[in-house]
């Protein structure tokens, strides 16, 4: 599977599945439209995302599936969150962020491509996991931020990491989607697919094998 990002998570969730993963990051605008909802942004963005790889790849031989990725974290009232910008910024997100309940939402894309790289077929979803943390104190924001863990982060914190996964009280949805890729629903969209299609590749058998299993 050719993975359109250079999160190591997602790469990581790939590989825990059971793919082999060929990693291609696609640069792209994340900027979002006037008035576009968070969650139609994450949506556009992976699928951009996955339109650039297939681009960058066009001149030689891909794999079957290519998969794209974007992440936000949002509220009603907060807006969308992105990666903070300097520890400030993280600091200033995560004091937001602090006693209330926020949106995880990840935008995914997957195309099914042709020896020569032509779409033969494509799926695209949205998936949003509510994450509620716990009240924070200051010397708490201070410290987190003081790891690092927040700079490369939607939100400014890593639900999977040793000390960020004890800012948060509750979550409500899938856990892997807040890490950056919702592989549970990710397996059902592509056996349905590749359902149709003949010719299947070894990744595409593997993903009905494990549906079934
Ligand atoms: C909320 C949250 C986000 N994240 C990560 C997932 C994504 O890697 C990142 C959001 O940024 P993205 O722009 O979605 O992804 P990326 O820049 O890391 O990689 P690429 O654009 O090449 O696909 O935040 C966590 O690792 N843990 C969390 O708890």
């Amino acid at each position: 599977m050719i993975l359109a990002s250079q999160s190591p998570r997602r790469r990581q969730l790939l590989e825990e599945a059971g793919f082999s993963v060929e990693i291609h990051p696609a640069d792209i605008d994340e900027a979002a439209r006037p008035d576009e909802k968070p969650t139609d942004l994450v949506r556009r963005l992976a699928s951009e995302k996955a339109e650039a790889c297939r681009q960058m790849l066009s001149q030689g031989p891909a794999d079957g599936l290519l998969v794209a990725a974007d992440t936000i974290v949002w509220s009603p009232e907060l807006g969308v969150l992105g990666k903070p910008t300097d520890p400030d910024d993280a600091r200033r997100t995560l004091a937001a962020l602090s006693g209330r309940t926020h949106h995880v939402s990840t935008g995914v894309s997957a195309l099914l491509l042709s020896p020569t790289c032509e779409v033969l077929g494509s799926a695209s979803f949205v998936e949003t996991t509510d994450v509620t943390f716990y009240e924070l104190t200051e010397a708490e924001i201070d410290a987190y931020v003081a790891t690092g863990d927040p700079m490369d982060k939607a939100g400014s914190y890593g639900i999977q990491t040793p000390a960020g996964r004890l800012l948060v009280k509750s979550i409500h949805g899938d856990y892997d989607s807040v890490v950056g890729l919702p592989i549970p629903r990710l397996m059902r969209e592509l056996s349905l697919l590749t359902h149709h299609d003949t010719g299947i590749l070894w990744p595409l058998q593997r993903i009905s094998t494990a549906i079934r299993a």
